[in-house]
């Protein structure tokens, strides 16, 4: 059975699936201008590094497909530079939407510089925004290949490193945190592409998954995938990752990636810094798996990275009901959502990743290949996968 989708598009229409209400509703919602795309991924009906990416890369190409139709043509299509004035405001807009995934900036910067490179070339405007059509296109067509490569990579790397150890023909238990399966990419996915392809070739013995709280990632998109691929999979709490290790045997643990600095360093779903403490206790490899446009060569490690903080309601909510529970619970709605103040937190704090440093991650995958440590050293040298 195909996996799941989180972006369709059908004559020039786009549709996301609104991940806000999945598992148990699946909903799509038409995305046609550059504001809807913005609030799909600020509220996450659409999250996951690649697909906020992919979503931007096409609802832009979506925009100027609709132009070039338009009789008459709008103002923006008089001559290169009105276009190029357009077209960057919009990129610098779209790329507010969420600020730590670098997938939707390194989307953004692409397309910005297909149409530098359009302008300089002395095209005109139609030619131009022909060009930004197909990066636009070719961003969300090559990320389902991009997962499968990157897949395979980390897939056969982990069977290596266990085949050395004299267990070439267990099949393999792999923990995984959040969502980075078809649900957070145009397609297979990231680490949860690595299980899948572990499944494909029988070397998968389970899938573990934790919830990922708040927005509960696991629970929703990551269950919802692996039942649908018919992956044998086991779901814990977020508390539990410990206990797990302590009592069953996990061959590694294999997570997404938002932002990798050039030390590697990596932002990810929060829980996965704890993941990575654990696992480095319980000698268990920890491999990240993402595209090279997860890899942010500008920053050199993690103390850079920007961390969204979600509002605290999204923290608050408990079978529907609002917590934590204040003596003075008067409009405790509003309240929950005024609990971070403009100068800091106050009752709820609600990253939505954290940073786990390259010293507690064995091995970064891309689709280029697989990267390690050098013996002694506690960062990476990414050039050979980037
Ligand atoms: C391949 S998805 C990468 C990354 O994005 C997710 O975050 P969110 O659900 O908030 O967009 C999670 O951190 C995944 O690992």
């Amino acid at each position: 059975m195909p996996g799941l989708t989180s972006i369709r598009t059908s004559e020039g229409k786009i549709e996301i699936v609104n991940q806000l209400l999945l598992p148990h509703t699946t909903e799509f919602i038409e995305i046609s201008t550059i504001e809807q795309a913005h609030d799909a991924i600020k509220s996450m009906k659409i999250r996951g590094a690649p697909a906020i990416a992919s979503l931007a890369a096409l609802t832009i190409a979506s925009h100027l497909s609709r132009a070039l139709q338009a009789d008459p043509s709008p103002d923006f299509l008089t001559s290169p530079l009105t276009l190029q004035e357009h077209v960057e405001g919009h990129l610098s807009y779209i790329n507010t939407a969420r600020p730590t995934a670098v997938n939707l900036g390194a989307a953004t910067r692409r397309l910005s510089n297909i149409l530098e490179q359009s302008v300089r070339a002395g095209k005109d405007a139609r030619a131009i925004a022909e060009d930004l059509i197909r990066e636009g296109k070719e961003i969300d067509e090559e990320d389902v290949g991009r997962n499968k490569q990157m897949s395979r990579h980390g897939a056969e790397w982990l069977l290596e490193q266990w085949a050395a150890k004299g267990l070439s023909g267990s099949n393999l238990n792999v923990m995984t945190v959040c969502n980075t399966g078809s649900l957070a990419t145009s397609g297979y996915g990231t680490a949860l592409g690595l299980i899948t392809h572990l499944h494909e070739t029988g070397r998968l013995q389970r899938a573990f998954y934790t919830q990922s709280t708040p927005y509960h990632q696991g629970s929703r998109l990551t269950a919802f995938e692996l039942q649908t691929l018919n992956i044998p999979s086991t779901m814990l709490c977020d508390s539990m990752v410990g206990s797990l290790f302590q009592s069953h045997g996990i061959h590694a643990v294999a997570v997404g990636a938002d932002r990798i600095t050039r030390d590697g360093d990596t932002a990810n779903k929060v829980g996965t810094y704890n993941a990575a403490v654990l696992a480095a206790r319980h000698k268990i490899p920890f491999i990240v798996v993402a595209p090279v446009s997860t890899v942010d060569l500008d920053i050199a490690d993690g103390s850079s990275i920007p961390i969204e903080h979600r509002p605290a309601l999204e923290a608050c909510v408990v079978r529907g009901a609002l917590y934590p529970v204040r003596t003075d619970a008067e409009g405790l709605k509003e309240q929950a959502t005024v609990m971070i103040t403009p100068e800091g937190l106050d009752g709820v704090y609600n990253p939505s990743f954290d940073v786990t440093p390259a010293e507690l991650i064995t091995a970064i995958v891309t689709e280029k290949g697989v990267a390690v440590k050098r013996d002694g050293e506690s960062t990476f040298d990414l050039t050979s996968i980037v």
